[in-house]
């Protein structure tokens, strides 16, 4: 999606087949991060070891240093992209690639991962990890990283649902925008049936994908999900989707700039 040429291409149906796929890598990352507890001597800041010039948490050392080094081989150099410490991020030494941008310019300031960092450490970690420290702090963290690139990625592809909905529907975005009223944007943009299927389909793919798969059916006891499918929708119902909705929002405030 990163890149046009061909506008035709640029299709609801196709950016929504994206957002179904990358409910899968959510889900497995859910299930990787749970395998530990919800380590809170990883976020506590500032951290108990002594790291020269740095204040913050132990994880926000480990996911800034993973940032810096990947925006050396060009991850933000893709508009699907967004750091969540944009402050002293090394250039790329990939040059960019040759393509027609998607989005409109404006799209670079629209990045709410402060918010997603803090639901994501405050209220679902909590939710589906046990409270305890293990001290496995750097594989917790490989965990949390993934996992929060996947949601961030996820919530910012609001910025293409956005810009497929203000093609299509000009005439009817255009005032809206004009008189920045966020309200009516947003209820423009929201499909009630669409997000009812959503939080389904995660819930079963959850069920799916955290199954016991066992050799022999007759000794299998009772199916175990390594998830709780609940959780999984309540995320999407009360994060993912909400959060995704007010990247749609702002992207379009700033669609006519
Ligand atoms: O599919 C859309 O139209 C979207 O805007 C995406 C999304 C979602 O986050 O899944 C958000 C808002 C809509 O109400 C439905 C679904």
């Amino acid at each position: 999606m990163a890149c046009g040429g061909d506008d035709n291409k640029l299709s609801l149906d196709s950016i929504r087949d994206s957002l179904i796929r990358q409910e899968d890598t959510i889900i497995f990352n859910i299930i990787e991060r749970i395998k530990y507890p919800t380590n809170p001597t990883l976020y506590k800041q500032p951290c108990s070891v002594n790291i020269p010039d740095f204040s913050g948490s132990l994880f926000q050392y480990l996911f800034q240093e993973t940032e810096a080094l990947q925006s050396k081989v060009g991850r933000y150099l893709s508009p699907e992209e967004n750091p969540f410490f944009s402050n002293n991020l090394p250039d790329s030494i990939i040059p960019p690639t040759k393509c027609t941008p998607v989005l409109h310019p404006a799209a670079e300031s629209v990045n709410v991962n402060e918010k997603i960092l803090d639901v994501y450490i405050n209220q679902i970690l909590p939710l589906f990890c046990k409270e305890a420290d293990d001290g496995n702090f750097a594989t917790t963290a490989a965990c949390d990283i993934h996992l929060l690139q996947a949601l961030s990625r996820r919530i910012h592809y609001g910025k293409f649902v956005a810009e497929v909905k203000f093609r299509d529907c000009t005439d009817e975005y255009k005032p809206l925008i004009l008189a920045k009223d966020r309200d009516a944007l947003m209820k423009l943009l929201t499909f009630e049936a669409v997000e009812e299927m959503v939080k389904k389909r995660v819930a079963k793919k959850a069920m799916a994908f955290g199954q016991e798969v066992t050799l022999n059916d007759s000794t299998a006891k009772e199916v175990k999900c390594k998830v709780d499918p609940t959780l999984v929708s309540r995320l999407y119902d009360e994060w993912v989707m909400p959060l995704t909705k007010l990247v749609e929002v702002e992207y379009l405030l700033r669609r006519l700039d």
